[in-house]
């Protein structure tokens, strides 16, 4: 995996958009994988300042996103529809039917994830895939205990999830107890995949994901298994690494 590692948030948040950028100059018809959650706040920022300054057109890319919460309709605020809608979407020429999430609110939830990986595969598979990280190792909703093997599927939220997550709704009861997530396969089936940290509290996770052994208990961790992963972390997210302690850019 190749660290790289900023000194803050508004680096690693330009870096990352520069990156997603880049692959879509290269290849105007991207499949990106995108995330949610406070961390690529501050990347999506970033790229909507690229798309109106340096016009980067979208207008024949996709999007898959990782990820939704089961029970909430798209326009709940606190979905992640209306999250991408208000970051990212609403702000750039991204066609509105090529940017997908999960409907978290389908009726048939099973066939909902079905469809969700088909439309994955039809597409040609996601080209960058934009990872955060949650404090437990999770990736996307895929708590730890997750297979390799795991696709599109409707997952439980760990408690420490859901008090993570609380911040972003009125109460701790408001939090959906499940999602619809990208698999770990889905995941690692990407072509490259980017995953940002930023902050202290993410130390200990992010140290597990490149340090220890790649394990389902620390579902990042089997990122240890793709070909090619940048992992871009600021200086508090790094504080537990030994690479952090020999210098700021490092191949593993
Ligand atoms: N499903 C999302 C993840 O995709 C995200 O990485 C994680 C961390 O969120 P934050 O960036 O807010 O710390 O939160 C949620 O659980």
């Amino acid at each position: 995996m190749k660290l790289v590692i900023v000194k803050d948030y508004q680096e690693m948040s330009r870096k990352a958009a520069e990156l997603l950028a880049q692959e879509v100059k290269n290849n105007p018809q991207t499949v990106l994988g995108l995330a949610t959650g406070g961390t690529p706040v501050g990347m999506y920022r970033e790229l909507v300042k690229l798309y109106q300054e340096e016009g980067i057109d979208f207008s024949q890319a996709s999007s898959f996103n990782l990820d939704e919460y089961v029970g909430l309709s798209s326009t709940h605020p606190q979905s992640y529809r209306a999250y991408m809608q208000e970051n990212l979407f609403r702000h750039i020429n991204l066609p509105k039917d090529k940017a997908h999430v999960p409907a978290g609110d389908a009726k048939d939830l099973e066939k909902e994830c079905a469809r969700y990986e088909e439309a994955i595969h039809e597409a040609g598979g996601i080209d960058i895939q934009v990872l955060g990280i949650g404090n437990n190792g999770h990736i996307g909703f895929n708590e730890p205990g997750s297979s390799a093997e795991s696709t599109t599927r409707v997952v439980q939220l760990t408690q420490s999830t859901i008090e993570a997550n609380a911040r972003y709704f009125a109460s701790v009861e408001e939090v959906p107890t499940q999602a619809v997530s990208m698999g770990i396969k889905t995941i690692l089936g990407a072509k490259k995949i980017v995953l940002l940290a930023s902050g202290e509290a993410k130390a200990e996770a992010v140290r597990l994901m490149l340090e220890g052994e790649p394990t389902a208990d620390v579902p990042a961790s089997l990122l240890q298994l793709h070909p090619d992963v940048t992992v871009i972390v600021d200086e508090a997210a790094a504080s537990r690494l030994d690479a952090a302690a020999a210098g700021s850019e490092d191949k593993r």
